[in-house]
């Protein structure tokens, strides 16, 4: 691991080890064995937690709710093949572009 490594990158190695693992053991294993629509059911079921909590809980509760929800994303990530480096990569190339000139954009 690099000593650049950030948390969410040393979480998705951690989420990519337990591929193949006992799903008695660890609660990914058993998102993994469970298959692609189960683990996108809960990035939902986190979604969701996660905008109860900023509407009308208290920052503490955003922050755990948003901890879960970028957990189980990762997990998905994970199932789809997809490493955070792409995605980083993505944000990357839309640096420097507003929003909304993205969107007039798609209109033309
Ligand atoms: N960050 C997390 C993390 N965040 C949330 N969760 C788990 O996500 C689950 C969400 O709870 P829910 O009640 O919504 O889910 P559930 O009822 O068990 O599932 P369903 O009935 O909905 O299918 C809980 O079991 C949490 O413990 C996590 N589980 C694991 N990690 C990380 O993943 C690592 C590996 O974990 P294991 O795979 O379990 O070894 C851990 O060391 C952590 O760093």
């Amino acid at each position: 691991m690099s000593k650049d490594s950030t948390i969410v990158d040393q979480l998705y190695q951690t989420i990519a080890a337990r591929k193949g693992a006992d799903p008695t053991q660890s609660y990914t294993a058993k998102l993994f064995s469970r298959g692609r629509g189960k683990i996108a059911q809960k990035v939902g079921e986190e979604s969701v937690e996660t905008l109860v909590a900023a509407l009308s809980e208290t920052p503490e509760r955003v922050v755990s709710e948003s901890a879960d929800l970028l957990y189980h994303l990762l997990v998905l990530w994970a199932d789809c093949g997809v490493r955070p480096a792409d995605v980083w990569a993505e944000l990357e190339r839309r640096q420097g572009t507003s929003g909304i000139a993205e969107k007039n954009a798609r209109k033309e």
